[in-house]
Parts: structure tokens; C-alpha cells; sequence
């Protein structure tokens, strides 16, 4: 499997590390990588021994399998169509971008004429299943989610008290906090759509973790799911979680067998 590398970041250094170093997936090598910055795209080339290029594009059309996307939820929204009709599979770490309800259906027609697939790795959350069960008779009332991050791993602002930032539905939280809070949109593709997810962002000062409390409720009963991540060190706002989903995506990618 050849893998091309959209975002040469945190999580993006993470999968060069794990699959072309580490050799943790498989049969899989990443072959290929775009990042903004052209100076660390070619740091990143020589090191992990692949070819840096000069646009999304170019990559993009490049002799790859699968394009893995560890950038921003613009840069999602600006190529997912063109990765599709190119041929490619897709996964996804910025999975904001498919806030909208509209343009997630637009891709799943794209997909089914291409015969490719987008992958949506469950990020910095689990209890995706939970959801999935529960909303396949219908069965699902309510989920809520509230993010608690220290508050350099949000808006940068000094605090001296716990304080809350964003209350709303996750359509909206996206829209504010678009680094932050990628994990309430899974919650919604896989729950109640994002109009209907709740969410509250909390800024506290004397966190240490980022912390993402899951409440759901149907008629399967209910669920409460804390998940208390630590952050990466070369990246606070992005938990340590989201990177081995993305890693665990890629690694199950072509099972026989899947579970959950
Ligand atoms: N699904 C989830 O649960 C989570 C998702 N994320 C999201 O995953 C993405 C990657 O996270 P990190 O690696 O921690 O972020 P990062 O900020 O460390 O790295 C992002 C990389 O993308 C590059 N980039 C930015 N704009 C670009 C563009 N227009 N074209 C190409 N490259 C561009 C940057 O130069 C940087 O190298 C972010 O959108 C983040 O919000 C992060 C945590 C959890
Ligand atoms: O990594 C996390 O804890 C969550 C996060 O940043 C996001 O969902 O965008």
C-alpha cells in the first residue's frame, strides 16, 4: 500500500515515524508528502525517505494508493473531491470537515462512482460503536459532549478560573474551534448529525489532560464515556489518542475480519 502524506505536523510526523521507520503497519510505506512549509517538507523527505512535492496537486496525482490527510479541515474540504476522483482512498484526521450534512453526502456519491473509500478513524473518543448500534433502529435520544483542555491547548488566553468557551451544537463548535473539536463531529456521524450534538468546551487552567466526557442516551439505555488523553509534546491541542487512531486506521484498513 502506498501512502501519500497530506500535513507534515504532529500527527503527520507521528505516521512517518510509526509506518516508514517503525514498519508498524504491513506492506504499507508512505511514498509521498506535501506540507505547507517547503523547508520541513524536505527535512521530513530526506529523513523518512520519500518524495517531498510541491503541491496537493502533484501528490495527489502521484502513483498512490491512499492519501493520508493530517493537516487542517480547509485543506479536507478544498481536496477531498479531487483525492476521490483521482482514485485514491482517503482518511481523514480533520474530520470537521464533514460538519456539513450536505457535503458529506456529496462525497459518499463520489465514493460509490469511484469505488473508493474515505476512512474516518475515531480520534481523541471512542464509544463511536455504541452510537452506531443505537442509531440503526433509531434507538438514539441524546449524546452531549464536554472538552476540557488546559487553555493553551485551546485559545492561548491565560485564565485564572475554569471557564467555559462553546455551548452549542457541534455544527457550530467546528466553526469556532476548528483545531479543537474535530472529535464532536465523529460523535455525530456516528450519533445524532451535528446539528443535534450537544457541546460544551471548558478552558481550565489546573487541567493537565484533554479530557472529552461522552453522554448518550436511547432506548438501549445509557452510556458515560471519560476519555482523559494526554497530549502530544509537540503539540498540546492534539491528544495522544488521535494519532494512534489514524495509526490503527491505516493498520486495519484491509482486514478480513473487522471488529466492532
Ligand atoms: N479527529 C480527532 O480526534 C483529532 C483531529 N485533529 C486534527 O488533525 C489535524 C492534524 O493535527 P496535528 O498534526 O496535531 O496538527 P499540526 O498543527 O501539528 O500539523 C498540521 C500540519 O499541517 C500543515 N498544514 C497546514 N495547512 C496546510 C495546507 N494548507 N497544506 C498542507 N499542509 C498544511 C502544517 O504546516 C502542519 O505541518 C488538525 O486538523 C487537528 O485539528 C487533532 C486532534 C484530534
Ligand atoms: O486531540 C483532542 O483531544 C481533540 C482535538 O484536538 C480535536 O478533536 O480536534
Amino acid at each position: 500500500m502506498k501512502l501519500g502524506l497530506i500535513g507534515g505536523g504532529n500527527i503527520g510526523k507521528f505516521l512517518l515515524q510509526s509506518i516508514n521507520s517503525d514498519k508498524l503497519v504491513d506492506g504499507a510505506q508512505f511514498v509521498g508528502l506535501y506540507t505547507r512549509n517547503q523547508e520541513k517538507a524536505n527535512e521530513l523527505a530526506e529523513e523518512y525517505d520519500l518524495r517531498s512535492y510541491q503541491s496537493i496537486d502533484e501528490l495527489i496525482a502521484s502513483d498512490i494508493d491512499v492519501i493520508v490527510e493530517a493537516a487542517t479541515v480547509d485543506v479536507v474540504r478544498a481536496h477531498a473531491t479531487s483525492v476521490l476522483t483521482h482514485g485514491k482512498d482517503l482518511v481523514v484526521s480533520s474530520v470537521g470537515a464533514f460538519s456539513d450534512n450536505d457535503y458529506f453526502l456529496q462525497l459518499e456519491t463520489i465514493c460509490k462512482e469511484q469505488g473508493t473509500t474515505i476512512h474516518l478513524p475515531s480520534g481523541a473518543v471512542g464509544g463511536l460503536d455504541i452510537l452506531k448500534a443505537a442509531k440503526a433502529i433509531g434507538a438514539l435520544q441524546e449524546v452531549s459532549l464536554t472538552t476540557t483542555k488546559p487553555p493553551h491547548a485551546l485559545n492561548g488566553v491565560t485564565l485564572e478560573n475554569k471557564t467555559v468557551l462553546f455551548e452549542g451544537n457541534a455544527y457550530e463548535a467546528i466553526k469556532q474551534f476548528p483545531k479543537n473539536i474535530n472529535v464532536s463531529i465523529i460523535l455525530s456521524l456516528a450519533g445524532l448529525g451535528s446539528k443535534e450534538t450537544k457541546v460544551k468546551i471548558i478552558a481550565d487552567p489546573k487541567a493537565t489532560k484533554n479530557s472529552h466526557e461522552i453522554t448518550a442516551k436511547g432506548a438501549f439505555g445509557k452510556v458515560k464515556l471519560v476519555v482523559e488523553n494526554d497530549p502530544m509534546p509537540n503539540n498540546p491541542k492534539t491528544s495522544y489518542l488521535a494519532a494512534l487512531s489514524v495509526l490503527s486506521t491505516l493498520k486495519h484498513k484491509d482486514q478480513s475480519i473487522k471488529v466492532g
